[in-house]
């Protein structure tokens, strides 16, 4: 038996044999993470062969320890130490410093929040149209492919510069590469069949002559001539981009549009206090956690929780439990705009902390901001349906009646 296995084995560490990407979990994940937080503060998942946490405390301190729990070794279940990652190892997410850091210097100033102000008008203008025309055509609608999956594909591939044709092979990529952060189970291996044609084309758009000037893309080739980052190294970034920058804030906006509509007393405060409306969305991403999972591996034996985790484990940090932790958050499971939910780690923690946070908030923003002013009341008209993501806490179908104000 290796060291892991016996070490789990042999102490009083919690075990579960429960699977978090299966079907059942992912359709509803709260119960297990209930069980989980409540067994201790790390536990062991034997299906997989790794440590588990839970609570607040623990994922909040893995994500700040980058020396002890590292990205380097993969930041799925899939060990690059011993495995070979499907596609070339990303140079921010799936790096560890002195490599991580011009990559992310690059793209932390490519995407400041100062960066974006040159796009707050338009962003702001684009769902003014959008929403003005669900609400004429009588306000029924699926919030996922009418608005939630609309919106960012309106503004964002535009700002990294990306041609206008083949932006529908964005959603199923980052589908497949977040499920690819999990197990390889029937979510991945059904991408698997088509995901080829669409890594091509994701490949392509990543090349110099593709990208428009101004756009994020050509800034990050730019970082490149001065030296900043390689040559090689500017398409991977770009990868990036496309990877993370559209099915995370379609579950983003989803998340808090599903919110809304379950708690229309928040949506009428919202509107009666739009200063609000940045704290709605942080509060939806710590409430539904649209990136519920990541993984680290030990560096060395690490102690945490009063565990000893082994050099070489990986270790599962469960983001969506750890936001509604009742040992952190008063009445976790409200969605309620006047908590402070700032520390929450839905956008990680750290220095691998999300570097896309502002664009994800300014099309929320932008979003949310067009729905106060045209739109009375947001409430559901039907049963939602989840779609299941090894990694994405996601709507497939959202239905919802936006009342004209
Ligand atoms: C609601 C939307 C989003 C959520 C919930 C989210 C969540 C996260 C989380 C939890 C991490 C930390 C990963 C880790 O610690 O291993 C992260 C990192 C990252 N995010 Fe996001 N993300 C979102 C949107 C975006 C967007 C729109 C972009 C790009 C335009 C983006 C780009 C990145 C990048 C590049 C990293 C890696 C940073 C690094 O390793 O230094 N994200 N995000
Ligand atoms: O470099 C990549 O491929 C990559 C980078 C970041 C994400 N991500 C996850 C959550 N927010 C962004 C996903 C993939």
């Amino acid at each position: 038996m290796t060291d892991t296995t016996y070490h789990a084995a042999s102490t009083e560490l919690p075990h579960f044999d429960d699977d978090p990407f299966g079907p059942e979990l992912l359709e509803d994940p709260h119960p297990f993470h209930a069980r989980l937080r409540d067994s201790g503060p790390v536990a062991y998942l034997e299906r997989y062969g790794v440590f588990a946490l839970g609570r607040y405390e623990q994922v909040r301190a893995a994500l700040s320890d980058w020396q002890s729990f590292i990205s380097g070794a993969g930041v799925g279940l899939a060990n690059f130490r011993t495995e070979t990652p499907w596609r070339p190892p990303s140079l921010l997410l799936e790096a560890d410093p002195p490599h991580h850091d011009a990559p992310r210097a690059v793209l932390t100033s490519v995407l400041s929040s100062r960066a974006l102000r040159g796009l707050r008008d338009q962003w702001f203008a684009d769902p003014e149209s959008l929403v003005d025309d669900l609400v004429k055509r009588g306000g029924e609608l699926d919030a996922v492919s009418e608005l939630a999956e609309v919106f960012p594909l309106r503004v964002f591939p535009d700002a990294v510069g990306l041609a206008k044709d083949g932006r529908e092979n964005l959603l199923p990529y980052g589908s497949h590469a977040f499920n690819a952060f999990g197990p390889r189970n029937a979510l991945v291996q059904d991408g698997e069949a088509t995901i080829g044609a669409v890594a091509e084309w994701i490949g392509e758009q990543c090349a110099r002559d593709r990208l428009a000037p101004g756009g994020f893309g050509e800034q990050i080739w730019r970082a490149a001539d001065r030296g900043d980052i390689t040559a090689e190294q500017a398409p991977l970034i770009v990868r990036s981009l496309l990877t993370a920058g559209v099915d995370t804030t379609v579950n983003g906006i989803s998340a808090v549009l599903s919110a809304l509509a379950r708690n229309p007393e928040q949506y009428e405060l919202m509107r009666r206090r739009p200063e609000l409306i940045r704290v709605a969305f942080d509060e939806a991403v710590r409430f539904e956690s649209p990136v519920q999972t990541f993984f680290r591996v030990a560096e060395q034996d690490v102690s945490l929780g009063g565990t000893v985790i082994p050099a070489g484990s990986k270790v599962l940090m469960f983001l969506g439990s750890a936001n509604r932790d009742p040992r952190r958050w008063v009445q976790p499971d409200r969605f309620d705009l006047q908590r402070d939910p700032s520390g929450h780690v839905g956008f990680g923690m750290g220095i691998h902390q999300c570097a896309g946070q502002h664009i994800a908030r300014l099309e929320a923003e932008a979003l949310l901001t067009a729905l106060v002013r045209r739109v009375r009341r947001i409430e559901l008209t039907g049963t939602p349906r989840r779609k299941h993501n090894n990694t994405l806490r996601s709507w497939g179908y959202l239905p919802l009646r936006l009342t004209e104000a």
